[in-house]
């Protein structure tokens, strides 16, 4: 019995709460038709179907306990989560299957076919009807040209009504008993007919057709350009993306992905975790404006959501869940109430995304707790970003709500190819078709040291600037400290630049007043975790300005506003209900500012460091560093939000004043570690940020020292910090694994000198590139006092291998070489040598034999051999043979020789008295992937070959 559906090209007649017919265009019925159909028929005949496999269930199991009963054995958490994947919270906890929706209903279905799967009971065809519903949900929810397809409710349902069939097979169902549920789905199917505008479905719909455009509306135009901090340079943010690295957090040395893979992980919840200015609100502004485009080639991450709610933790306004809906449908919510549309919304396929936990206040912490409570359904997914300390209230919040969540963290710009593409891109965007490339010259022209303060993109803005307004500064920056002042000189030279026509004696001093009085504000704001001022709140740093100037004469000459001007901009509200705000251009200028207020006061005063941490707005209460902290610990460990600036303050206080800084570091390295800095990860981030300051390099040492005895070295920032480190500290290990590129320019020398003991040296090779030798790398280590005890890395000159004689010691050494090498002084230095190259001509250095040293006997991989090149390959490896002609293996890498070449090679080998650790036959064996053949050559001749008498060792 199959239900047809009049197709109506025309408006289609709805009754509305069984009273008036109203006439809708065929488009919203076909939309009602098929969000009706796949999130309320779609389940309600699953969950038919869960309840006849699950008659033995009993009211109190969870899924995952039934399944465990069922099945007869527990699940390990991996296995839970690998069988459920985004479905396994819910399964976890759900006790029947009323709330489950289509994604739920089949995970948990599927799950419980396998649990007994025996052989016995055949499922694949009820598993196949049920996939079709799965489908048709995903094509439907996710695409809209599904959505509003007509002929999808048909398909769906002749797919519903031919489950039912399948179940009365399946069940062995009594035939009265199947007639009845046909009947009674097709009563349902014919309900669609006449709807109730105050069914949840109906305002799905609405916000299907409406939702997305009013989302696009209002954020499309706030974010698809950006203003940059200063004299309202715009460019277009996604012409200035640079799509940023994560590595994903579980585990240690986690895998590093593009940014794009994030909505890849099984978990409902992602974090994105990011230092100042890492670009975490950026990447959010990307997806969003990903989202309103999904044209656009590179957006599959996006297509599973249908709406997209943004959040900011910084609000102080928006009080409740429904509040922010309101912002984002305005209309829609004047027409269905805002409680409809957030009940409609979390059926759809709704990604809530919150931005800067880190910032979160008393007000906005209520929404970012109901978008947790709320968003239990698998159809929702949140994604939360917050720079790392704000994982210590977000951690515990999102366990006492039963989430699971994958971490990711956004990956330093570090390579300096990559600093350039992203400068590059914004001085296109800034120039407006005049000659670029004065920007990354001159940025390629800093040293690396320099060049590491800015590997995050906030640092690179404040690059372009500093190039655009004070481009002959650069050429005196010499050291990390000798960039300290320039941020806040740029903000200066803006002041100065409007007060030109003032022509008032001592201005400089006079802005430098006024930034005293901002830098106050700006701390005093962020005890509060405040990074938005209404006017009012504003009002106070107003009156102190206005106060302070009128301290010198003429200053009526002077507008006592121009200051905050400059450094503040305003923002308008999402709502016209709401009021505009100010902030400063970003969160680490107004850190910057309250450093600068802060260091200023540590020379000026003898005030302790919590007194002035401590101010209020008045200038005249003081709360006591230990008050302060007492209540942070307590409350929520505010103090961690003030690490940022306790770094900047460290970094200033050095440059401008060392004598001071060392007098005052006590007091700095106490508050540094109450907010925080404990770890030797948070200490090495501290050195990034001043690596020139001796103090901080030696708790980085020590620390890490005490934490780990093998220190890793990965990228240029970590070679500046081990560099410093090593002045205080010698590790058991020193692990070095890094491409030579980003090797070259850094302070590996100087890493070389100080270093004490044992080296892991893995120079990683690009794959094009294998050949490419790197011995500037390896020359600073001849007359150093480390001991090589692990080497990887390509050889060219002899005196690459000189370098390696004087400092390997039992080492294992895996060497490419572009062209033979003697390699026989490093005889007795090695514990294993394998050694790679690629085929010799024939022609070539016939009269040359290389011999590799023994024992212990090397290892040989030779590797791209090309059609046709058996007898170079020969040649290669009885040329590099050593005297006693036994290699410990012989490997063909990316070998394109045909078998009978490879056989031909082996006969030839054989007969040359070359031999492998092997025994049993001579043989090749060859990996499934047809990358790797291994050369077996025993005493044992390979067919076709003479006899060779055996080879007495020499
Ligand atoms: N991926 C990116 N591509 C281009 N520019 C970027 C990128 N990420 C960030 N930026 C630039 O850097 C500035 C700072 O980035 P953003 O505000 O996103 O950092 P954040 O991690 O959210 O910082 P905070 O934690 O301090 O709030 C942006 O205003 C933007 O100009």
């Amino acid at each position: 019995m199959a239900f047809t559906y009049p197709m109506s090209p025309g408006p289609s007649p709805i009754s509305m709460s069984g009273a008036a017919v109203v006439s809708l265009p065929s488009e919203i019925f076909s939309i009602y038709r098929n969000i009706v159909g796949n999130l309320y028929l779609s389940p309600k005949i699953m969950q038919l179907i869960v309840d006849k496999e699950c008659k033995d269930k009993q009211n109190v199991e969870t899924y995952r306990q039934y399944m465990k009963r069922r099945r007869g054995n527990l699940f390990t958490n991996k296995e839970w989560k690998d069988a459920c994947r985004i479905s396994r919270s819910v399964l976890e906890t759900a006790r029947n299957p009323d709330s489950l929706d289509v994604t739920d209903l089949f995970c948990l279905l599927e799950n419980l076919f396998k649990c007994d799967d025996d052989g016995v009971r055949e499922f694949s065809e009820m598993l196949n009807k049920l996939r079709v519903l799965k489908n048709l949900r995903n094509d439907v929810m996710h695409n809209y040209a599904e959505t509003v397809n007509p002929q999808k409710f048909g398909e769906l349902t002749t797919a519903l009504l031919e489950i039912v069939a399948e179940a009365g097979k399946f069940y062995s169902l009594p035939h009265r008993q199947l007639v009845d549920e046909e009947q009674e789905l097709n009563k349902e199917i014919a309900k669609v007919l006449s709807l109730d505008t105050k069914n949840v479905y109906y305002w799905c719909s609405k916000l299907t057709t409406r939702g997305k455009d009013a989302v696009k509306l209002l954020w499309e135009a706030r974010l698809s350009s950006e203003v940059l901090l200063f004299n309202n340079d715009k460019v277009k943010r996604q012409a200035v993306f640079h799509a940023l690295d994560v590595m994903v957090r579980e585990g240690a040395g986690g895998d590093i992905i593009s940014y794009s893979k994030i909505f890849e992980s099984p978990e409902k919840f992602v974090v994105v975790t990011g230092v100042a200015g890492a670009g975490k609100t950026t990447l959010l502004k990307n997806i969003l404006l990903q989202f309103f485009d999904l044209q656009q080639v590179n957006v599959d991450h996006l297509r599973s959501f249908n709406q997209l709610i943004l959040f900011e933790c910084r609000d102080r306004t928006t009080k409740t869940l429904s509040g922010v809906i309101e912002q984002h449908f305005e209309d829609l919510c004047i027409d269905l109430g805002r409680e409809n549309v957030l009940k409609a919304i979390l059926r759809l396929d709704v990604l809530f995304i919150i931005d800067g936990f880190d910032e979160v206040n008393s007000v906005s912490r209520r929404v970012v707790n109901e978008i947790i409570k709320k968003s239990w359904r698998s159809n929702c997914r949140v994604l939360i970003t917050t720079r790392p300390h704000g994982m210590e209230k977000l951690k515990p919040l999102l366990s006492s709500n039963d989430v699971c969540f994958t971490e990711y963290e956004i990956m330093p710009i570090t390579k300096l190819e990559d600093q350039l593409a992203f400068l590059r891109r914004y001085e296109l965007a800034l120039v407006e078709g005049a000659q670029t490339g004065q920007m990354t010259s001159s940025f390629s022209s800093l040293s690396q040291d320099v060049r590491n303060l800015f590997t995050e993109p906030i640092n690179l803005i404040l690059f372009c600037h500093i190039h655009k307004y004070l481009p002959e500064t650069i050429s005196y920056w010499k050291t990390p400290g000798d960039v300290a002042h320039d941020i806040l000189r740029l903000y200066k030279e803006l002041v100065l630049a409007r007060l030109s026509e003032a022509n008032y004696p001592n201005i400089e001093v006079l802005v430098d007043d006024q930034f005293s009085v901002i830098g106050a504000a700006a701390l005093e704001f962020l005890h509060g975790n405040i990074v938005t001022f209404s006017k009012n709140e504003l009002r106070s740093t107003k009156r102190k300005c206005k106060k302070k100037l009128k301290t010198w004469e003429r200053s009526e000459e002077i507008d006592s506003e121009v200051v905050l001007s400059v450094v503040l901009k305003m923002q308008r509200p999402l709502s016209a209900k709401l009021h505009v705000t100010y902030t400063f251009h970003h969160k680490s200028i107004q850190e910057i500012f309250a450093a600068n207020y802060i260091s200023e006061r540590l020379q000026d005063s003898d005030d302790s460091l919590n007194n002035i941490m401590g101010v209020s707005a008045n200038g005249g209460t003081w709360l006591s560093w230990r008050q302060l902290l007492c209540s942070c610990c307590k409350a929520d460990r505010k103090y961690a939000s003030f690490r940022e600036v306790l770094q900047y303050v460290v970094h200033e206080l050095h440059s401008s004043s060392p004598l001071v800084f060392q007098r005052r570091w006590p007091e700095l390295r106490r508050a540094l570690g109450d907010a925080g800095v404990l770890s030797g990860r948070a200490w090495q981030d501290c050195l990034y940020r001043c690596p020139d300051v001796v103090q901080v390099a030696e708790l980085a040492a020590l620390t890490t020292l005490n934490e780990n005895t093998t220190w890793k070295v990965k990228s240029g920032r970590d070679v500046a910090c081990l560099a410093a480190m090593l002045l205080h500290a010698q590790p058991l290990l020193l692990h070095v694994k890094m491409f030579p590129l980003d090797l070259t320019e850094t302070r590996w020398g100087e890493v070389v000198d100080r270093r004490i003991g044992t080296l892991w040296l893995e120079l990683l090779s690009p794959p094009d590139d294998k050949f490419n030798r790197h011995d500037d790398l390896l020359l600073p280590l001849l007359n150093s006092k480390l001991r090589l005890v692990r080497f990887d890395g390509c050889v060219g000159t002899p005196a690459g291998v000189a370098a390696l004689v004087t400092v390997a010691h039992a080492c294992e050494l895996s060497v490419r070489m572009s062209a033979p090498l003697d390699l026989s002084a490093l005889s007795g230095k090695y514990e294993r040598l394998d050694v790679t190259m690629r085929p010799l001509p024939t022609s070539s250095h016939k009269s040359h034999v290389w011999r590799l040293p023994a024992p212990p006997d090397p290892g040989l991989n030779v590797h791209g051999a090309e059609l046709g090149s058996w007898e170079a390959v020969a040649h290669l490896i009885t040329s590099l043979a050593p005297l006693s002609k036994r290699f410990a293996w012989l490997v063909l890498w990316e070998c394109k020789l045909r078998t009978e070449e490879v056989q031909s090679l082996l006969v030839r080998l054989f007969e040359q008295h070359i031999r492998t650790e092997v025994k049993g036959d001579t043989c090749t064996r060859s990996e499934e992937s047809g990358s790797r053949i291994y050369l077996c050559i025993s005493d044992k001749p390979p067919p076709g070959a003479r006899a060779t008498k055996q080879l007495k060792y020499l």
